[in-house]
């Protein structure tokens, strides 16, 4: 099969390829861009393979950056762009699951493809378009397969790590996964608990927001995955909500755990717990657990002004997101226009901040100063008062002194 009209991304790195080939090696684009190509799917990178060895690569170009030389791959920079230029290779020894411990540089293109994870990866390229496919990964792509190059349960035990992205393809592609990949999967999937977490949880989070996620989450749950993933097996009945929720897509990793969370019916200490043993990034965390809480408001009573402001623009529309997938019914404009006319939508847009109460005489510079800042903050955002210094500074004094009588 020739591809014709190949995606600009294709014909940039085209002279990178025509250089390789006429110092008589072999080059070729491989990997995703070529699956997604064929696909008609919009492609972000290219990646290249060549017969010839790094330090060939490196005398054939001006300008590269060893990326990853010692697992042959060799960034060649060419008119502003960077190509990453992998020389064909075998991988062996994956004592541990996970990464080769052993790479060998070879000249043949069929080894290579023989050792990637899945036959519509494993399809090569040449620059005039023309695809290179030795496991019917072109059929599986029409059938809407995600089957194992070769022996399925060899592919796994080299890297346990490709039954996650078995089930990430499937939900990314709307594909199901070949019977015999599906049952080495499930024969293998106790090794996804040798798999840094951090791994799993790129692939579970792109995998989330793929166009099938509740596929993707019954596959895991049906080759028992799910108990190889940190606490979901205790959450069980708030996967099988997930799953039977209508069809859904999240746009971000935010959106993802709001979904999750709210689903397992975890408040924020326990939203916290289970994403730190996820290994997620604070900035996560927080932002899952004021997603949660809108969502909850949402449900009892609707969004009270404070929790808009303390949610943010931003977050807001990631909970209106996480709402849709939910099917809970939101008046989306409703809500977003009443952020917008909220008085403030920072804390430096208070009138009034803890030097001007300072210079004023009302505090002296202590914890104090944040207490009633969060005070007249609060009156503000609730419209209780109007956001000028004179008024707050009034309101600030009135608090004190009505603190002061209760405390004599
Ligand atoms: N565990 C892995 C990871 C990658 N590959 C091979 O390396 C290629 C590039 O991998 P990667 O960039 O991780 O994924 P893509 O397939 O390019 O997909 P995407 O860019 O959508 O993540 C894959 O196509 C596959 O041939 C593999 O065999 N086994």
């Amino acid at each position: 099969m020739k591809i014709q009209n190949l995606p600009n991304e294709f014909e940039m790195a085209r002279p990178v390829l025509q250089t390789i080939e006429s110092a008589g090696f072999e080059a070729y684009f491989v990997g995703g861009s070529v699956r997604d190509t064929i696909l008609g799917l919009p492609i972000h990178d290219v990646d290249i393979a060549a017969s010839a060895y790094p330090a060939e690569i490196k005398e054939l170009f001006k300008r590269t950056v060893d990326t990853g030389i010692e697992h042959g791959t060799v960034m060649v920079l060419d008119h502003g762009n960077g190509y990453e230029v992998t020389t064909f290779r075998t991988e062996s020894g994956y004592q541990d699951y996970r990464r080769p411990d052993q790479v060998t540089f070879i000249r043949s293109l069929d080894e290579d493809l023989k050792r990637r994870d899945f036959t519509i990866n494993a399809l090569a390229m040449r620059e005039d378009g023309e695809v290179i496919d030795l496991f019917n990964g072109l059929t599986d792509l029409k059938r809407r397969l995600i089957r194992a190059v070769g022996d399925a349960n060899v592919r796994f035990n080299e890297d346990a790590l490709r039954m996650m992205r078995a089930v990430r393809f499937a939900s990314k592609l709307d594909f199901s996964i070949d019977p015999d990949t599906m049952s080495a999967i499930t024969t293998h999937s106790h090794l996804l608990a040798k798999i840094a977490v951090e791994r799993i949880y790129t692939e579970f989070v792109k995998m989330m927001m793929g166009s099938k996620p509740r596929l993707g989450l019954q596959d895991m749950c049906n080759t028992k995955m799910i108990d190889y993933v940190p606490e979901f097996k205790n959450y069980l009945p708030g996967i099988k909500k997930i799953i039977a929720l209508p069809e859904f897509r999240l746009k971000n990793e935010f959106q993802v755990w709001g979904l999750i969370s709210f689903s397992f019916g975890l408040n924020h200490k326990q939203i916290s717990e289970l994403l730190k043993r996820w290994k997620a990034a604070n900035q996560t965390i927080e932002a899952t657990q004021k997603i949660v809480t809108a969502l909850r408001e949402l449900v009892a009573h609707g969004l009270n002004s404070m929790t808009l402001f303390n949610t943010g623009q931003s977050l807001l529309g990631d909970t209106m997101g996480v709402a849709r997938a939910l099917n809970i019914s939101v008046d989306e404009t409703k809500v977003m226009q009443r952020y917008d006319q909220l008085p403030i939508k920072n804390v430096h847009e208070l009138a009034i901040n803890g030097g001007d109460l300072i210079k004023a005489g009302v505090l002296k510079p202590g914890p104090e100063l944040g207490r009633i800042l969060k005070q007249l903050q609060s009156v503000v955002i609730n419209g209780e008062l109007n956001n000028d210094q004179p008024t707050l500074l009034e309101h600030a004094r009135v608090i004190l002194s009505h603190e002061r009588k209760g405390e004599i």
